[in-house]
């Protein structure tokens, strides 16, 4: 990034919501898998650092389930973790605890992304090119290329579809704050199951930045042993 560059970035506002409100329900394990220990520290304390060690250094808003405030606490006493945050509450979907979040950011010249918490993987880089690409065109997806074929079933068949056309959506997912809230007032569909379809239902257009395939999403009880040793590798900041 240029020196230019960064100093015009630097001026506008930016933000992360961190969306850490869901119950975790396909890991099965006794807390939600955000606050689950990987290496010895809860996923959710990755995620924020990765937004912590950027250059667009954002606003962070976490979003946490109604029963888990005291229990943050408790883990951010314990990990000795000072990033600064603010906190809300989830809602009943990953929609509603986007659109809580929103809620704390009036500024609509802003630069807002939205996170899985449960990514604990992004790169500060990946993240400082999405704010980037979404300040030049309002909008800025994460996605790989696929490295599988692809098939599509439908009505009991199975077609092939051009791999080279496929991308796989990761977060984080940026867009000027003016758009966010605008496509947020929609009202809920099941269909909504990022931020890009429901920015891409209000009639905007979706541009992808590249991401990296280790930049997973704790989903299942293997995801933790994948997460761990990737985490590893990675130089810590
Ligand atoms: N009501 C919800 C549901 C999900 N999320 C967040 O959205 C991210 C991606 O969702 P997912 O992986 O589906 O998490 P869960 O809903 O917790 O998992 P599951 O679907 O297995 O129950 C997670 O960081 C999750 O905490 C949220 O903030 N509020
Ligand atoms: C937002 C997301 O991580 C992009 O890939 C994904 O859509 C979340 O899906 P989930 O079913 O809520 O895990």
């Amino acid at each position: 990034m240029s020196s230019n560059h960064e100093s015009l970035f630097s001026n506008i506002p930016k933000y992360v919501i961190i969306v850490a409100g869901g119950s975790g329900s396909r890991m099965q394990s006794a807390i939600p898998k955000q606050f689950l220990l990987v290496n010895g520290k809860p996923v959710l304390m990755y995620t924020i650092e990765a937004f912590n060690n950027t250059e667009a250094n954002p606003q962070i808003i976490l979003v946490l389930p109604t029963d888990y405030h005291e229990y943050w606490q408790q883990l951010i006493k314990k990990h000795t973790f000072n990033i600064p945050h603010q906190l809300v509450t989830g809602g009943e979907t990953r929609f509603h605890s986007v659109k809580n979040g929103l809620t704390l950011i009036t500024d609509h010249e802003a630069l807002v992304a939205v996170q899985d918490a449960v990514r604990p993987l992004t790169s500060p880089l990946t993240i400082d090119e999405a704010y980037q690409c979404a300040n030049e065109h309002g909008t800025a997806v994460v996605a790989v290329k696929s490295r599988d074929s692809i098939r599509q079933v439908k009505d009991g068949k199975s077609v092939s579809l051009i791999r080279d056309e496929i991308y796989l959506v990761q977060t984080p997912q940026t867009f000027k704050a003016s758009l966010l809230r605008k496509a947020y007032e929609q009202p809920f569909s099941p269909n909504f199951t990022d931020d890009a379809s429901v920015v891409e239902q209000y009639g905007a257009e979706i541009k992808l930045t590249e991401g990296d395939h280790s930049n997973i999403k704790i989903t299942f009880p293997e995801d933790i042993a994948i997460a761990e040793l990737l985490l590893s590798k990675k130089p810590q900041v």
